[in-house]
């Protein structure tokens, strides 16, 4: 299939941040084959005009929990350990496959409307998030989560069956899907856990997904129990010598900062949760002075409460400008490339997140021709500051097109909010509050 996208701004994020006004993009199965000008025999099957839009890269969500979108508005103005014990985790206790795949579709109808092409997801039950990424069309990486703490049978992540998860789907979806490991966190996870659990990565070849250091209550534990940080035990435990996605990361010590450095972890900042949950700003450019691959992600919807990337590209400025007291830092295009291209690399997608020939046709087109996208001085601004995801109008991932103006293309999305609303209410409903108010 080829894709002719003429008169359409580009913000290619490219090595050197060209942007080109008026020009044109050729996608020939799933790359890009030409962007500023089309070859004269490009001869497309579907031609798109692009007067008024912008070509973009499409968002990598770098760690969420798709199918906590069933429980979005059910944990809210809690503490970060209040939220899990007194909310989260209890909702939790009653979730089954069908909820995790009613969520996963949900929140993947959400990441698509909004220009969301990868996630990188970790979750319980996922080979139903793993058909749902199948179906859909877009990319994930995905981890079954693992506590091990020797319960975990009850939701089917015993270290063996989270392997043979990974092995059975690896690579599958033409390659739009990749697998890893996902210890839970160095607070839940034992040491001689996580030591296994690095060794089998490292073994088969697979990268690990893991939340660490949310607050310094886990750096002092951490420190009490083991005599070590939390990255200093993961660097102990193996964990780092494999390609690792670190969530969080919020607490961290300079010598921390040059242990995730030297091992090439990427930690996934998730600037949405910490505003809501009070959990603290973490520091955006030192990881970055370091060299520390920084990728961005929206968190669960029980956090966030939605997984608009969009958003979240907004607010990791906002929160560094803030927190550093200083308008500088985090400028320019540099939240659009931790958003895109520093997610795809995480991902194990190193070649997406940028628009120029030879690339994967990940990429999304926003509608300007709206009030608070005039002028059009700096599209780079615009797209950080001002647009919003509903300002997304198509979605191509691999080539193939998932969105356009307002229609989901691969999953029946009427249907898959009644089934939410539905799966939601199940989970949930042994909390007699919430209960009285559905009935009420
Ligand atoms: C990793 S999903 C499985 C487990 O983890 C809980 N969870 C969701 N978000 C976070 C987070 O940001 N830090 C730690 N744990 C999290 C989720 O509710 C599931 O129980
Ligand atoms: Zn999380």
């Amino acid at each position: 299939m080829k894709t002719l996208i003429k008169d359409v701004d580009i913000v290619t994020l490219d090595e050197k941040g060209t942007v080109i006004r008026g020009g044109a993009l050729a996608i020939d199965g799933a790359h890009i084959v030409a962007v500023g000008e089309a070859p004269v025999e490009f001869v497309p099957d579907t031609t798109i005009d692009g007067t008024n839009h912008v070509a973009v890269p499409g968002f990598f969500n770098a760690h969420c929990h798709a199918s906590m979108s069933l429980v979005r508005g059910y944990a809210e103005d809690l503490p970060l350990d209040r939220w899990f014990n007194e909310r989260v985790w209890v909702a939790e206790s009653a979730l089954g496959p069908e909820e995790v795949r009613a969520g996963a579709l949900l929140a993947a109808c959400e990441m698509i409307r909004s220009g969301t092409v990868a996630f990188n997801d970790h979750y319980f039950y996922m080979d139903h998030v793993a058909e749902v990424v199948e179906a859909s069309g877009m990319r994930a990486s995905l981890t079954w989560c693992q506590f091990g703490l020797g319960a975990d049978k009850e939701v089917g992540a015993d270290l063996e069956g989270a392997l043979a998860f990974a092995e059975r789907w690896n690579g599958k979806a033409d390659g739009r899907i990749r697998a890893m490991l996902g210890p839970h966190s160095p607070y839940v996870c034992p040491p001689a856990f996580l030591r296994e659990i690095a060794a089998l990565a490292k073994e088969k070849g697979l990268g690990l997904h893991i939340h660490i250091a949310e607050s310094e209550e886990q750096v002092s534990r951490s420190l009490a129990a083991h005599g070590v940080t939390p990255a200093r035990l993961l660097e102990e435990t193996g964990v780092l010598d494999v390609p690792t996605i670190a969530a969080h990361a919020l607490y961290l010590s300079d010598d921390d900062v040059a242990i995730l450095a030297r091992h090439g972890t990427t930690v996934a900042y998730c600037p949405i949760t910490y505003m809501k949950l009070a959990m603290g700003p973490g520091d955006v450019p030192r990881l970055l002075r370091a060299g520390v691959n920084v990728a961005l992600g929206t968190d669960g919807p029980a956090s966030n409460n939605d997984m608009d990337m969009k958003e979240a590209v907004r607010f990791l400025p906002l929160l560094q400008k803030l927190a550093c007291r200083d308008a500088e830092v985090i400028a320019g295009d540099a939240s659009l490339r931790i958003a895109t291209q520093a997610g795809a690399r995480a991902m194990g997608f190193s070649k997406a997140g940028v628009l120029e020939a030879g690339r994967p046709a990940d990429l999304v087109l926003f509608d300007f021709d709206k009030p608070h996208l005039v002028p059009r001085h700096d599209l780079v601004a615009n797209l950080v500051h001002a647009a919003k995801g509903s300002d997304v109008s198509h979605v191509f991932v691999a080539g193939n097109l998932l969105y356009a103006n307002g229609t989901i293309l691969t999953l029946d999305e009427e249907k898959i909010r009644a089934e939410a609303e539905r799966a939601a209410f199940r989970m949930v409903s042994r909390d007699l509050t919430v209960l009285r108010e559905y009935q009420s």
